[in-house]
């Protein structure tokens, strides 16, 4: 009997292969950055333990923190720029725009397979993305018409979500799909995403290693990690779901 109803996607390492994007658009903000300051070098560790998965301007604030340094937070509208959280975050948004329109976007077929699988089988399908660049990266990989709930980054700054590690939006989500969090999978590449996962009373938590390693993942909260989905199909959703009681069956704490 099917236990799983709802899967619930990341976007950026799951569905399309646009983290590695942003970790290349990260590093091009902040290499010259670290070195022009005399700040320990930037790599793409720090991408991993800081940034990635998170929403745009919590990876600028908690990179900076590593480095000891504290700017004003300013705002979404900020010019791009170094005077602000925000200035820097939307400098870095210009450079991963160029990268996606020089590159082109095309979604991972081992994860389109799966998607076209647990669709099949029955199971509602969501994204869940910390970016705001959600609408124009799944339009550019053809996915647009495949979700009929998004919560993104947008949808988080306007309903007010805390976002990744928090796993307040995969909880809305699975709200807005109707399905109880606990007969919901959250699909995740990013410590941060799958730590989401471990943080709310969900199914299951799949892990999907695109170079975080597959340990930290399960260290972080994955029950299970692939290396792709391609490896998956619809036997997923009969997967037992997770113990009940867990440390995060605090539905809605931020983790
Ligand atoms: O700046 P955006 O597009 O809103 O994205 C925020 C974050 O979105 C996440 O999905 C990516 O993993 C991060 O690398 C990125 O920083």
């Amino acid at each position: 009997m099917t236990s799983l109803r709802a899967v619930l996607f990341d976007l950026d390492g799951v569905l399309t292969p646009t983290a590695e994007v942003h970790m290349r658009a990260w590093e091009r903000l902040f290499a010259p950055y670290c070195d022009a300051r005399g700040l320990a070098p930037y790599t793409s560790a720090d991408y991993f333990a800081h940034i990635d998965g998170k929403p745009r301007y919590d990876g600028v604030a908690t990179f900076l923190a590593s480095r000891g340094v504290e700017l004003p937070r300013g705002a979404a509208d900020d010019a791009p720029g170094e005077d602000t959280v925000c200035a820097l975050g939307n400098r870095k948004d210009v450079i991963v725009n160029r990268m996606f329109d020089e590159e082109g976007i095309a979604p991972y077929p081992g994860s389109v397979r799966f998607l076209d699988a647990v669709t099949a089988a029955g199971a509602q399908v969501a994204v869940v993305s910390s970016s705001r660049n959600t609408p124009a990266v799944l339009a550019a990989a053809g996915l647009t018409e495949r979700f009929a709930v998004v919560v993104d980054g947008n949808v988080a700054a306007r309903e007010h979500l805390a976002g990744k590690p928090a796993p307040d939006t995969y909880l809305r989500a699975a709200a807005l799909l109707g399905v109880p969090a606990a007969e919901a999978v959250v699909v995740e590449d990013a410590l941060s995403g799958v730590q989401a996962g471990a943080a709310g009373p969900f199914g299951l938590v799949l892990g999907v290693d695109r170079g975080v390693g597959a340990q930290a993942l399960v260290a972080h909260g994955a029950d299970r990690v692939v290396a792709d989905l391609g490896e998956l199909d619809a036997a997923v959703l009969d997967t037992p779901a997770r113990p009940v009681a867990r440390p995060a069956d605090n539905q809605g704490e931020q983790a």
